[in-house]
């Protein structure tokens, strides 16, 4: 199948809701993608030739609290590799070390266990969209601190109106779709 048609059928499996969580906010939903082995099979597969293409040597897959729990170890799988979690604050046991960050609609706190990640691991990290980019600047921080190699942020949706990807620089970003 076409990298296009995969697109198409990812794309066609996302669903948008208005005024959710709260009034103003174009939520982006992808839980039809993972209803849809198709779709689900194909977002995987896009991840995978990017990551392929560019990037020949990962260590870890880094997935943030929720939604990147999703797409991480699937991903990971394919190359063999390991993912680590980096989690809203309170989730995970043992020394870890904390962040706090603002969102598109709130505030919150992540936190990552110091042992999750060696100094000078390449890693990638996974979510499922990318909107301020305040949850994915708060990770790319516990993982410098951490002395990873962040090789790239990548998102299945990126809302690019909400200029994210600036915000994380210098560190890239790929998303599989983008939205205004
Ligand atoms: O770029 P940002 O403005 O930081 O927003 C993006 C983040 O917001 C959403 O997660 P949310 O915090 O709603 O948590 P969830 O995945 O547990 O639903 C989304 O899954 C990203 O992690
Ligand atoms: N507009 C949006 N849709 C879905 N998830 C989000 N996380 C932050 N903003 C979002």
């Amino acid at each position: 199948m076409t990298e296009k048609r995969m697109e198409e059928i990812v794309r066609n499996a996302v669903r948008t809701f208005h005024d959710f969580p709260s009034p103003g906010i174009l939520f982006r939903d992808i839980t039809p993608i993972l209803k849809d082995p198709n779709a689900f099979r194909s977002a995987i597969d896009l991840f995978e030739n990017h990551l392929r293409t560019h990037f020949p040597n990962i260590d870890v897959i880094a997935g943030l609290d929720s939604r990147g729990f999703l797409f991480g170890p699937s991903l990971a799988q394919r190359f063999d590799i390991g993912f680590v979690l980096i989690r809203k604050k309170g989730k995970l046991p043992g020394l870890t070390d904390t962040i706090s960050y603002s969102l598109e609609y709130g505030k919150a706190e992540l936190e990552i266990q110091c042992d999750a990640i060696q100094p000078g691991q390449k890693v990638i990290i996974i979510d499922d969209l990318l909107a301020t980019g305040g949850t994915m600047f708060a990770a790319c921080e516990l993982l410098k601190r951490r002395k990873a190699e962040i090789l790239e942020c990548l998102v299945l949706i990126e809302l690019k109106s909400l200029e994210g990807a600036q915000k994380l620089k210098p560190h890239s970003v790929h998303s599989l779709l983008q939205y205004e």
